[in-house]
């Protein structure tokens, strides 16, 4: 039996975690499925500094394998905001929404091929013994003018990954577990777990 802890409370993150851990765990929980009410405090000034905080506070509390993404948008036009403030992005309290709102509105006079933008994400997983491991993906794209689609969370209604004409809210979850920037963190962070867990899946 292994078990993984994951320091997440994003339900649209804890989903896509899920899907994208593969088999080397039989068992995943978040912060929501165990109900721990716990409020980290994520001031770092990046990725790495905010998902090694999230991941270290949770693993000394629980001592059991432990996984955080910190993930967030990167805009060209404005110089990389909104960046690891990505989920403050319009005050503690916003949705999603306006959040999408805000950045939309502060693109307004940005023509289309001046809006390019890229996703990261940044996971650390804390194994049994307390080692630490630390990924990273990018996944390039641009800002699109209008929200559109219903599928994934968070910016995807706006983000038209490179390659293709729909935003990531209008693609199949598939499709985007193939090209994000959260696959390719876990791409290369399965390639650890396949080296901690000498290949082995868990039955
Ligand atoms: O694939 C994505 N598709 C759309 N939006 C995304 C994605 N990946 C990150 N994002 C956005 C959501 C949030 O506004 C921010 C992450 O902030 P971040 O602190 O890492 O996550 P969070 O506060 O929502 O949950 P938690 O810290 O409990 O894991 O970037
Ligand atoms: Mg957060």
């Amino acid at each position: 039996m292994r078990k993984l802890l994951v320091a997440t409370k994003n339900e649209g993150k804890a989903k896509e975690i899920k899907q994208l851990i593969g088999g080397y765990f039989n068992d995943v929980v978040t912060l929501k499925d165990f109900d721990i009410n716990i409020n980290i405090i994520e001031d770092g000034s990046t990725f790495e500094d905010n998902a090694l905080k999230k991941a270290k506070t949770i693993y000394t509390l629980y001592r059991q394998p432990t996984l955080a993404d910190d993930s967030g948008l990167e805009v060209d036009a404005l110089g990389g905001k909104p960046g690891v403030m990505s989920a403050r992005y319009a005050g503690e309290k916003a949705t999603d929404e306006d959040r999408i709102k805000k950045l939309l509105d502060e693109l307004k006079d940005v023509p289309e091929d001046k809006r390019g933008a890229q996703f990261i994400c940044v996971l650390v997983f804390i194994d049994q013994q307390g080692r630490i491991y630390q990924t990273k993906g990018i996944c390039r794209g641009k800002i699109a003018l209008e929200p559109k689609g219903k599928n994934g969370f968070g910016y995807d209604p706006i983000f038209i990954p490179d390659g293709f004409d729909k935003t990531f809210a209008e693609l199949d979850s598939q499709i985007k577990n193939q090209i994000s920037h959260r696959s390719k963190a876990f791409e290369n962070l399965k390639k650890i777990l396949g080296e901690i867990y000498n290949e082995g899946t868990c039955d």
